[in-house]
C-alpha cells in the first residue's frame, strides 16, 4: 500500500543554503501493508521524523520515491483524504482561535460530498468515537488537557476515513496513564476504520503494544525489520539496549 523505494534525503548542516549537505536518510526502502501497524523505532536524530515528512509528501526525497497505492505522494491529489497525520505537539496542532468543531471540520470542509448538517453530525460522531462528549465541540485548545487535545487531533485525522495515518511520537508527550488510554483508542479505531498506521517512536513499550512489525532505524538506515512477537530475538544493539532497560526496570 505505502511503498518507500531507495529514498535518500540530505539537509545542509546549518539548515540554510550554505554548508555541506549531510545525508539524513540513506537508501531507505520498505513497504507498509494494508491494515498493518508498522513501527519506526530509533534513537533521537536517527531520521524518523524526516522519514515521516517524506511519507506524508510534505518534503521531497533527493533520490527514490514514496508511493501510495502505486502513485507518488508528492502529488496532493494522491494523498488528499487518504493519508493523514498525528504529531507529538498536540497543542500547536490545533489552531488557538478554532473551536474543537472548527478544528475537526478543517479537513472535512475540503470534502464536497457532505452537506453542512452531515459534517456537523460527523463531528459529534467522531468526538464520541475518540471518547469525548460532543459538548467538547465548543471548547478551544487551551481549555483541553493534553490527552483531550490529542483525542481531538486523532478525531481530525480519522475524519476523512484515511487509509493510513502517520503517527509521529503521538503519545510521547502524554502522561503514562493517558498514553495507555490513547494507545488503546488508536487500536480500536484502526479496527473500526480498517486503516494502516505508521507509528514513529523511540518508545519500545508503546511500539510493542500497538505495532505488528517494527523497522529499527539507525543513522538514517534501516538496521533491522522485525515482527513484534520476535522482538526478543532482535539483533540490533539499539533494540537490545532498549529491551534490557525494560527488563532492569
Ligand atoms: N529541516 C532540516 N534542516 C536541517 N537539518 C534537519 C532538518 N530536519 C532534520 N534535520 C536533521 O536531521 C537529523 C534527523 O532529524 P529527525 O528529526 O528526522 O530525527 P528523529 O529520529 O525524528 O529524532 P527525534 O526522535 O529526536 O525527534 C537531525 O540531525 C536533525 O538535526
Amino acid at each position: 500500500m505505502l511503498n518507500v523505494v531507495n529514498v535518500d534525503k540530505s539537509y545542509k548542516a546549518d539548515g540554510m543554503f550554505t554548508g555541506k549537505p549531510r545525508k539524513i536518510l540513506k537508501n531507505v526502502s520498505f513497504e507498509c501493508f494494508s491494515g498493518e501497524c508498522l513501527g519506526i523505532l530509533g534513537e533521537s536524530g536517527s531520521g524518523k521524523s524526516t522519514l515521516g515528512r517524506l511519507l506524508l509528501g510534505l518534503e521531497k526525497p533527493d533520490r527514490g520515491s514514496v508511493l501510495f497505492e502505486g502513485k507518488n505522494v508528492i502529488h496532493r491529489t494522491v494523498r488528499k483524504g487518504k493519508l493523514s497525520a498525528v504529531f507529538q505537539d498536540y497543542t500547536s496542532s490545533i489552531h488557538p482561535m478554532f473551536t474543537v468543531e472548527q478544528a475537526i471540520l478543517e479537513p472535512l470542509n475540503a470534502q464536497q460530498s457532505l452537506s453542512r448538517s452531515e459534517k456537523r453530525s460527523k463531528v459529534d460522531l467522531l468526538l464520541t468515537q475518540v471518547g469525548l462528549d460532543p459538548a467538547y465541540k465548543s471548547k478551544y485548545a487551551h481549555e483541553l488537557s493534553g490527552g483531550e487535545a490529542q483525542r481531538v487531533c486523532i478525531a481530525r485525522a480519522i475524519s476523512t476515513e484515511p487509509r493510513c495515518i502517520v503517527l509521529d511520537e503521538a503519545v510521547s508527550s502524554l502522561d503514562v496513564s493517558v498514553q495507555i488510554q490513547v494507545l488503546k483508542l488508536l487500536k480500536q479505531l484502526k479496527q473500526l476504520y480498517a486503516m494502516s498506521y505508521i507509528f514513529i517512536t523511540h518508545d519500545i513499550m508503546a511500539a510493542s503494544y500497538i505495532c505488528d512489525r517494527i523497522l529499527v532505524v539507525k543513522d538514517g538506515q534501516i538496521e533491522e525489520t522485525i515482527r513484534v512477537e520476535n522482538l526478543k530475538e532482535a539483533k540490533s544493539a539499539y533494540t537490545q539496549r532498549l529491551l534490557k532497560s525494560l527488563i532492569s526496570f
